[in-house]
């Protein structure tokens, strides 16, 4: 099997999901990127290399969840993994609700193809993001890692689809210190919810792809939800208190993903910040994954 000899390249966005109401369908790609390069080695050597985000916390084998989204892809191709010096230059937080296990799953995904010279014959955008899902279990962070701009997934029988929006949109990212892992947060919502709390989301969500792609004035109601970010209080009170604080004085603020990092729709919110935690100023990015 031949593969591209040449270093190969691929920027992949951080993403924020549910944007409050959507839970596990709305998400948007923000302009902030881990960039992984991989380069074939003769033999079967793994050399995995990580700077940035997770540094000193991520397997440095296998077990990296890239190498592992990359075998997936390497296996859906037929083809055997070659051996690959991988390189992470990593810039998004990790288990802070930004989409980082998204990004690193639709990157890995990507780059294998991109080595293959026959990659986008043998594994199209749909079958890429069908993996990305399989791998990650829920498809809003990846629909957006792998199509960027404003997404609405879905599944309908465990087959995933997307439609992706064209919006751009400032956002504010009130990132913490400390870290709640997606799992952890998942498993503080209730089996079972209200029909009331359902009816009220399903008018939310709707009212926020209005929002976004023609009426910024209705961000703030837009962005109410009833289904997870109150369960998920008690692991994240203090994004809670600001989120609540926020919305109170009129900013269209969610938590982001599953937490506990904040988000709001705007710029020049820096004050909002509680001590200790990192601003990010950033906009919706309009980019998937891509090859550079
Ligand atoms: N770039 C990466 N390389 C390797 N592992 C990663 C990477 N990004 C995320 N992960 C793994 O995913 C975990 C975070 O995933 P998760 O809890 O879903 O939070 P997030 O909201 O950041 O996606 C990390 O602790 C790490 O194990
Ligand atoms: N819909 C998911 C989104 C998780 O996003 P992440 O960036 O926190 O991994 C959920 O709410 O669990």
């Amino acid at each position: 099997m031949r593969f591209v000899e040449a270093p190969v390249t691929v920027q992949v966005p951080a993403s924020s999901a549910n944007l409050g109401p959507g839970y596990d369908s709305l998400g948007l790609a923000l302009a902030v990127h881990d960039e992984l390069t991989a380069e074939v080695l003769p033999g079967e050597e793994l050399r995995v290399e990580v700077s940035g985000e997770g540094e000193g916390d991520v397997p440095r084998d296998e077990e990296h969840l890239v190498v592992q989204a990359m075998d997936a892809a390497f296996s859906l191709m037929g083809v055997p993994r070659p051996g690959l010096t991988l390189r992470c230059t990593n810039r998004i937080p990790h288990a802070r609700g930004m989409g980082s296990s998204s990004a690193a799953i639709v990157g890995g995904i990507v780059l294998a193809r991109a080595l293959v010279p026959a990659g986008t014959e043998l594994l199209g955008d749909g079958a890429a993001y069908q993996l990305a899902n399989d791998i990650e279990g829920h498809p809003d962070n990846v629909a957006a890692a792998m199509f960027g701009g404003v997404t609405i997934a879905w599944t309908q029988a465990a087959v995933v689809d997307v439609q992706r929006l064209d919006v751009s949109a400032p956002v504010t990212l009130f990132v913490p210190q400390d870290a709640v892992a997606t799992h952890v947060a998942r498993g503080l919502l209730p089996v079972q919810v209200p029909h009331a709390d359902a009816a009220a989301n399903a008018a939310r969500a709707a009212l926020l792809v209005a929002a976004l792609l023609v009426d910024p004035a209705r961000l703030l109601p837009a962005t109410e939800d009833r289904l997870h970010q109150g369960y998920r209080a008690p692991a994240m009170p203090d994004s809670h208190k600001l989120l609540r604080q926020m919305r109170v004085e009129g900013v269209p603020a969610v938590i982001s993903g599953a937490g506990p990092t904040v988000l709001a729709f705007g710029h020049g919110l820096a004050d909002w910040a509680p001590a200790g935690w990192t601003v990010v100023e950033t906009e919706v990015a309009s980019r998937g994954a891509t090859v550079v």
